[in-house]
């Protein structure tokens, strides 16, 4: 079974739609935080413009400038803007005392230590985009996740390690193994589970072998061959004996801009209130 992200992300959309439709009254907007974006980054700003502009959001990019720091706190402060997006990595700026600055409230993708510290007892305004569009999938799907073993590969701050803490809250229940690059045995780790979620950014990285027949593949890689986006599964040959993996395009990387925007909406929602 292929899990369709598309179908996940309009169902959001929706939800999005009706409740800008139920107000009156200007949206504030969503600002792009960058200084040099390189083509990745560029490919994402685009497809999150292009959304904005369906939903009828303004989407902003705003040069870092030469306070950078500053201008995030003059954001904060900026009533006509509900959501900040600090785009990653800055090439001038730095990175780090740019989220050390940035209102929590702001953040829709869950970077600064109060929302990723937050996820600890359940305490986060918003939880990043990517990791929880698995749990979204994950969800929507019905697919178990209560007691069932879950191998992440991959530790980054924006999808290995939040994705653990969120499989790992009570009530969620899943018992989860974390690899990397320096992990032995991966195949082994990845074959004992019944959940595999990809998360390294290299093509093909998860091979037939590595996974047990019956098994619920995710990937979350964004890599560019030839000019062409592909996961981190080697899709044709892991789809033949997973009982249900998603596609790259049209899976997680769908669920996760949709993300960004109820993130938005959440943050106009608290704005007001
Ligand atoms: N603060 C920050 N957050 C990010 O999430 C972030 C970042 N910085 N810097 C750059 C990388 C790269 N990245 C991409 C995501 C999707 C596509 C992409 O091509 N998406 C397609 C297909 C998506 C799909 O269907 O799977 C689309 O949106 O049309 C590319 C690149 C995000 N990043």
């Amino acid at each position: 079974m292929i899990l369709d992200g598309k179908i996940v992300s309009k169902s959001i959309y929706d939800e999005i739609k009706e409740k800008i439709g139920n107000r009156t009254g200007e949206l504030p907007s969503l600002v792009l935080f960058c200084d040099e974006p390189d083509p990745s980054n560029k490919t994402y700003m685009k497809s999150i413009r292009k959304q904005g502009e369906k939903l009828g959001i303004e989407v902003i990019v705003r040069d870092s400038g030469s306070n950078p720091v500053e201008e995030i706190s003059e954001l904060n402060k900026d009533k006509s803007v509900a959501g900040i997006m600090v785009m990653h990595p800055l090439k001038n700026a730095n990175e780090k005392a740019v989220l050390a600055a940035l209102d929590p409230g702001k953040d829709l993708e869950g970077r600064t230590v109060s929302n990723l510290g937050g996820i600890i007892n359940d305490e986060e305004f918003f939880a990043p985009p990517t990791a929880e569009a698995v749990m979204e999938i994950l969800d929507y799907y019905g697919i178990e996740v209560k007691g069932r073993d879950i191998t992440i590969v991959g530790r980054s701050n924006t999808v290995g390690k939040p994705l653990a803490l969120l499989l790992l809250k009570k009530g969620v229940d899943g018992t989860v193994t974390v690899c990397h690059s320096r992990s032995r045995d991966i195949s082994e780790k990845t074959f004992n589970a019944d959940i595999v979620v990809s998360a390294v950014g290299i093509a093909k990285f998860i091979e037939r072998e590595m996974i047990r027949p019956g098994a619920v593949v995710i990937d979350v890689g964004i890599n560019f061959v030839d000019g062409k986006l592909v996961g981190d599964v080697d899709f044709d040959e892991v789809s033949q004996i997973a009982a249900a993996i998603t596609p790259v395009p049209g899976g997680v990387g769908s669920v996760t801009t949709a993300l960004l925007f109820r993130h938005y909406y959440r943050s106009i929602e608290r704005m007001e209130s």
